[in-house]
C-alpha cells in the first residue's frame, strides 16, 4: 500500500504557516491531488475556517496536538486512514512542539500508512530578536522558538521585507547559534518558497528487518529507525537494549511479543522510562526507534544479539 506523505507546518504565532499552508494547497490541487489538512488551534474557534472551505479539513481546536489534545490528533489520523487524501499538511499551534507531533507520526499504529516528508518551521524576520530578548520575551517563549528551530528539516525565515539587511543578517547568525545540526535555510516573504525545495523529502525513517544483514548504504540524518520484529522479547532484555542507546535514542515505541507469549504489547520508551501493555488489535510487531543521526548497522547488531 502507498504511504501518505505528510508535511508538518510550524512556527510561532503569525509568522506564516498558514501562507505556507495554502501555498502548497494551491499547488496540490493544480496537481490533482487531494490534500487532507489538519489545523490546530489553541482556542475554540478557528477564523481562519473559510480560506479551506474547498478542502478536506478537519480542525483541533481547544489545545495543542503536541500535547493536550494528543488524543485528538491519533485520532484523526486514524479516520484519515482510509480517507481518499493524497497529501496530508499539518499546521501546529504557534506554540506547538512539533517534535510532539513527528513522534506520533512515528507511532506504530501509524508509521506504515503515513511517510512524514519534511518538517518545515517558519520563523518571522520581522520579530525574531524580540522574542529572543531577554527584556521583551519570555524563558518559555524562547525555549519554543528553540524547539521549532531544532526540530526543523527545512527552516523558513519569513517576512524578511520587513526588515532591513543588517537586522537579517543579525537574525540569521542567532538560528544558526540555537542549530545543533546542519539544518538547510531559505529567506523569503510571503512563504514563497520553490516548491521543489518546499516539498523535497528531508525525513529519513530507515527501515530494517531481521533478516537484513547485507550492506546498507548510508544517510545522512536518520530521523528514525523501523525495524520489523516478530521474535519475542523479554522486558529486561528489551529495556537493556534500549537503555545502552541512550545517547542516540531518545525515544523509542513498538509492538513486540513480550516473553513467550503469544500476546502482543505495546511499548512506550521516553525519558528512559519503559512502559508496556498488552493491545488486542492485530498489528504487525515493530520497534521504532527514534532519536539524531542512528547508525542502523549499530542498532541492527545490537538486536541480533541474543540478551
Ligand atoms: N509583510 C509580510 N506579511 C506577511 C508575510 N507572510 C505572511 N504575512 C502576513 O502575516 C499575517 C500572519 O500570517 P499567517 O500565515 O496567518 O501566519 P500564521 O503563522 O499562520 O499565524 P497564526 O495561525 O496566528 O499562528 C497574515 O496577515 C499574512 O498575510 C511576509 O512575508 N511579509
Amino acid at each position: 500500500m502507498k504511504k501518505i506523505p505528510v508535511y508538518v507546518i510550524s512556527g510561532f504565532l503569525g509568522s506564516g504557516k498558514t501562507t505556507v499552508l495554502l501555498h502548497m494547497i494551491n499547488h496540490f490541487k493544480k496537481e490533482n491531488k487531494q490534500p487532507g489538512i489538519i489545523l490546530n488551534e489553541l482556542g475554540d474557534e478557528n477564523v481562519e475556517k473559510h480560506l479551506f472551505s474547498e478542502e478536506k479539513m478537519i480542525e483541533l481546536l481547544n489545545g495543542c496536538i503536541c500535547c493536550t489534545i494528543q488524543g485528538d490528533l491519533k485520532g484523526t489520523l486514524q479516520s484519515l486512514k482510509n480517507e481518499p487524501i493524497d497529501v496530508l499538511l499539518i499546521e501546529g499551534t504557534g506554540v506547538a512542539n512539533p517534535l510532539e507531533i513527528r513522534d506520533i507520526l512515528f507511532d506504530p499504529h501509524f508509521i506504515d500508512t503515513f511517510e512524514l516528508q519534511s518538517m518545515i518551521s517558519i520563523v518571522d524576520a520581522s520579530h525574531y530578536l524580540e522574542y529572543q530578548s531577554f527584556f521583551a520575551s519570555s524563558k518559555e517563549i524562547r525555549a519554543l522558538l528553540k524547539e521549532q528551530i531544532e526540530a526543523a528539516s527545512l527552516l523558513i525565515i519569513n517576512k524578511i521585507d520587513l526588515v532591513s539587511e543588517k537586522e537579517l543578517k543579525k537574525v540569521e547568525r542567532k538560528i544558526l547559534l540555537e542549530m545543533n545540526r546542519d539544518i538547510p535555510m531559505y529567506q523569503t516573504t510571503h512563504g514563497e518558497i520553490p516548491l521543489e525545495i518546499l516539498l523535497e523529502k528531508r525525513v529519513h525513517v530507515v527501515e530494517v528487518s531481521e533478516q537484513d544483514h547485507h550492506h546498507h548504504h548510508h544517510h545522512h540524518h536518520i530521523e528514525a529507525i523501523k525495524m520489523k520484529w516478530a521474535k519475542p522479547i523479554t522486558r529486561k532484555q528489551l529495556e537493556e537494549k534500549l537503555k545502552s542507546l541512550a545517547t542516540k535514542v531518545i525515544r523509542a515505541k513498538g509492538i513486540v511479543y513480550l516473553d513467550t507469549s503469544n500476546d502482543l504489547y505495546e511499548f512506550q520508551y521516553a525519558a528512559k522510562q519503559l512502559s508496556v501493555h498488552k493491545i488486542k488489535e492485530n498489528e504487525s510487531p515493530k520497534i521504532i526507534l527514534i532519536g539524531k543521526d542512528l547508525s542502523k548497522e549499530e542498532i541492527e547488531r545490537l538486536f541480533q544479539e541474543e540478551n
